[in-house]
Formats: C-alpha cells, sequence, structure tokens
C-alpha cells in the first residue's frame, strides 16, 4: 500500500523518532536520499550544475545539506537563499563542501526546490516566483513537497512549483496522491527515514494490495457462490450503455450477470455476452448507464431488492438519502456538481473536499472520477487510483467500471474495496489495452482478465 499522512502526523512521528537520535540525524538521512536522487535525475556528477533554492526552515536545510554532498562529488552547487534567514547548519556545511551563495545563478542542469516543505502555506512569495520564472524550463526536483501546494488537501491555491521528481521522507503527503497537486509534483521517489507512523487518512492500492483483495474462486466453487450481479443499464436511446455495463460486470470475476431492461437492448446483449442471463436473484445491482428516463425506476427497483448497489451516471440524479443499501456512487465532478449543487470548477480544484463530504453526507462510498479517481468511504478514509492511461478518457470507459465494481460486490467485497479494486483494475485493463495509444471502452473491458493474470497470487 503507498500511505499518505498528514503533516500533523508526519510532525508526531518525526518528534517520536528525534527524542531516539542524535541531533540531525534525520536531516542527515534526508539530505542523502535527495543528493541521491539528485545525482540519479542528472545521470552523472562531476562538472554538472546545480542550483539550490532556499527558505527560511529544514525544508532549504535539507537542500543545503544535499547540496554539500552534491559539492564534494563534483558538482557545481549554488544556494539561492530566498529568505533573510537560512538553516545555518547547512549554510555552513555547503560553503565547507565547496558550494557558493548567489543572487545571480548562471543556468544550472537543475533546480533544487528547498523553499518549502511540510511548513508551507499554499502560495508562494513574489521573490520566489521571480526566480522560478528565470529558470523556466530547468527540470526541478522538489524537497518534500513541490513548494506552494497545499500539503494536506491537495490543491493548488496560488503560485506553486511544478517538479520533474520530488523526492520526499518518511511517508508520502496527501499532496503527491490528489489532484490537482500530485500532477505538480512529477514523479515521487520516498526516501525512507524511519518514522513509526499511524494509520494513513489516504492511500493507494498496488498490485499486491490488489492482488490480496481479490475475489477468487473456492476449489469448491459454482456461479451461484461466486455471487450474481445484475445489470439495469441501456435503453432504447443508449444500448451501447447497457452493452458497456455488461462487459464489465462479465469480465469473470463473479459467477454470473443477469440482464434486466429495454427487450431490444437485451436480445443485443445477449448475441454479444450468450453467457448473460435475464430476470431472478442477485447479490448486487449495477443501475444508471443510459438509463435516460426510466433511470429514477430502475434505480427504486433495483433499491427495493436490498443489496449493494452501484449508481451511475443517470441513476445519480434520483439517489436520496439515506440510500437504503451499502452503495457506491460513481459520479464525475459534472454529475457530483448536479447532485450536490456545487460548482462543477471547485469540485476539479478541490475533488478531495467534495468526494469526502459526499461520502458523508450520502452515507455512501463515493467514487470521484478523475485523472487520479478518489473512493471516499463515509469515515472519512480515502483510496486513489493511480493507474490508468489519459487515452481512457473515452465514451463508455465510465459503463464499464461501473459493471465491474458491480461484479466485486456481487462476489462479496465491501463496497469500499469494490470501488478501489475496480477502480485499480479499470486503470491497468486500460493500460495494457492501450499500449500506448487510443483505446475503447471494449477494449478496456476485454483487458480485464489479462490485468487480473498480471497480479500476483493473492
Ligand atoms: N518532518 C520530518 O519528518 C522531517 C522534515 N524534514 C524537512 O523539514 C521540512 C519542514 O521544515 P520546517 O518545519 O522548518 O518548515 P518549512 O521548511 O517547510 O517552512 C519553513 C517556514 O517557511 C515559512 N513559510 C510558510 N509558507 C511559506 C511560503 N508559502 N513561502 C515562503 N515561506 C513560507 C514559514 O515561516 C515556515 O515555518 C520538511 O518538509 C522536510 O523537508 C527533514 O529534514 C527530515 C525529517
Ligand atoms: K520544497
Amino acid at each position: 500500500m503507498r500511505r499518505a499522512h498528514t503533516v500533523e502526523q508526519v510532525r508526531a512521528a518525526e518528534a517520536d523518532l528525534m527524542a531516539r537520535l542524535p541531533e540531525g540525524a534525520l536531516m542527515q538521512r534526508a539530505a542523502a536520499g535527495l543528493a541521491y536522487a539528485v545525482v540519479d535525475l542528472l545521470g552523472s556528477a562531476y562538472g554538472r550544475r546545480v542550483l539550490l533554492l532556499v527558505g527560511s526552515g529544514d525544508n532549504g536545510g535539507d537542500a543545503l545539506y544535499a547540496g554539500a554532498l552534491l559539492a564534494r562529488r563534483g558538482v557545481q552547487v549554488e544556494a539561492w537563499l530566498l529568505s533573510e534567514h537560512a538553516h545555518p547548519g547547512g549554510l555552513a556545511t555547503l560553503k565547507q563542501a565547496g558550494g557558493r551563495v548567489t543572487g545571480r545563478p548562471g543556468r544550472p542542469d537543475l533546480v533544487v526546490d528547498g523553499i518549502v516543505g511540510i511548513g508551507g502555506r499554499p502560495g508562494l512569495r513574489p521573490e520566489a516566483v521571480a526566480a522560478l520564472r528565470s529558470l523556466d524550463g530547468v527540470p526541478v526536483v522538489a524537497v518534500d513537497t513541490p513548494s506552494g501546494v497545499g500539503v494536506d488537501t491537495g490543491e493548488l491555491d496560488g503560485p506553486h512549483v511544478t517538479a520533474a521528481v520530488t523526492v520526499t521522507f518518511g511517508t508520502h503527503k496527501i499532496a503527491h496522491l490528489v489532484d490537482p497537486a500530485a500532477r505538480a509534483s512529477g514523479a515521487v521517489h520516498l526516501v525512507d527515514i524511519g518514522l513509526d507512523l499511524p494509520e494513513a487518512p489516504v492511500e493507494a492500492l498496488q498490485p499486491d494490495d490488489v492482488a490480496a483483495l481479490l475475489p477468487r474462486p473456492r476449489p469448491d466453487a459454482q456461479k451461484y457462490t461466486r455471487g450474481v450481479v445484475g445489470v439495469r443499464a441501456g435503453s432504447a436511446e443508449y444500448p451501447g450503455a447497457g452493452l458497456l455495463s455488461v462487459a464489465g460486470a462479465a469480465s469473470g470475476l463473479c459467477g454470473m450477470v443477469r440482464y434486466v431492461g429495454d427487450d431490444a437492448v437485451a436480445d443485443r446483449v445477449r448475441e454479444a455476452h450468450p453467457e448473460v442471463v435475464g430476470a431472478g436473484r442477485v447479490q448486487a445491482w449495477v443501475v444508471g448507464s443510459g438509463g435516460g428516463k426510466h433511470a429514477g425506476d430502475e434505480l427504486a427497483a433495483a433499491l427495493a431488492d436490498g443489496v449493494p448497489t452501484v449508481v451511475d451516471a443517470d441513476a445519480l440524479r434520483h439517489v436520496r438519502v439515506p440510500i437504503a443499501v451499502p452503495a457506491v456512487l460513481t459520479p464525475h465532478a459534472g454529475e457530483l456538481a448536479a447532485m450536490t449543487g456545487a460548482d462543477r470548477g471547485d469540485i476539479e480544484a478541490r475533488p478531495l473536499h467534495h468526494a469526502r463530504s459526499a461520502a458523508a453526507a450520502y452515507g455512501a462510498v463515493v467514487l470521484l472520477k478523475g485523472r487520479h479517481t478518489l473512493i471516499a468511504a463515509p469515515d472519512g478514509r480515502v483510496r486513489v487510483t493511480t493507474t490508468g492511461t489519459p487515452w481512457l478518457a473515452t465514451a463508455g470507459a465510465g459503463d464499464v467500471l461501473g459493471g465491474l465494481i458491480g461484479s466485486l460486490l456481487a462476489a462479496g467485497l465491501t463496497p469500499y474495496d469494490a470501488a478501489s479494486v475496480g477502480s485499480w483494475l479499470h486503470g491497468a485493463a486500460a493500460t495494457l489495452a492501450s499500449g500506448g495509444g487510443p483505446v475503447t471502452a471494449g477494449a478496456v473491458a476485454a483487458s480485464i482478465p489479462a490485468a487480473v493474470r498480471g497480479l500476483a497470487d493473492g
């Protein structure tokens, strides 16, 4: 699991560890990891030029100590002090190692952003903005966090650094996983400094987590014990949504798929998926995609069954609190705006806030679609999906996702696990199907079994 902790949790863990270690030991660990990552990105050390942007706190201290390590390896290191105060020990060590303080740097090969880390407020001061502007185009390695981002919120409120690589310490911070700040973090490299941390409020599943959660058929399995999912999606106007929801549901992760809907759509579904059967008992429902004006009735019929339900697309407008069954709601930003009355732009700027508050308000798991899809539980926990490709932004992909999550619910996963495992597999299947090129929703569904095969045994 990739875990992201709050600043408060990191500070507490750091205080515990510092009390047991010699002074400065943690910063030395951080600086060593940072220097290593800088050389890795540069590809060599001797004769290369690195500029440190240094703020007033320990984030600048990390940059200065790393700069000293780099200078000892033959890198030409300059430090641009953006505050009247700079970490005294770090500054002295850099100078001893041959680093220079400058106000007019030459053009470096790489910039180290040590302006602010977890002590920073969102935004940057004018002098930092001007310094960054003068270095436009030079790759930036951010120390701990790209300066200026909302570390605990993942929000961007004002100017900020956009990093090629962020080297972080002890654990990920929320900004590394949650957009839009995750986009500004670039590739995130974690340096272990030995922190002992509590449960994380935000996490991202990794392949071994998905393998462990995945429902696998037992040796004595039969189709009914593996779970039956029912799909109420598609309509005469939007038959494709029914077909694609079924394609996601019929990827083999539960025992059987039932389709209930318009007769003409049902014929086409059975043509494409001969294994799909008609109405009967189910352990989970998927409702809403392409349901058009029938979506409200379909939702009511599904909820009357009392089984876990995925509510998607057209059905989302008809959800009323409290929802009588364990549910996964799967809106994109526009759909969430229509549900809650919030502004769509604000949802895109503050997806973590909006996903969490919608999950609490509806008492349901809310999967907010995006580049890094968020899955929020009513108790405040959040998982972030980091699999996928921009090619996945294609018509019908959401229908496949809803069906897939429904099959995992039917197989017995909790709504939170079904949504996060389904979202992870959906992204992984898209990456496989895309191979770096365009992809269709049907091809994503067809690649789900391959994505499952790619996991180690759980
Ligand atoms: N907490 C930990 O476990 C460790 C922290 N270390 C480093 O220490 C950093 C935290 O250091 P500090 O607590 O000194 O805080 P920072 O260095 O992040 O910030 C320093 C000060 O900058 C000022 N400031 C706030 N927002 C600003 C802004 N937008 N623009 C300009 N100045 C602003 C504030 O006065 C703040 O206290 C971490 O991010 C990390 O780099 C590491 O040395 C190792 C371990
Ligand atoms: K920084």
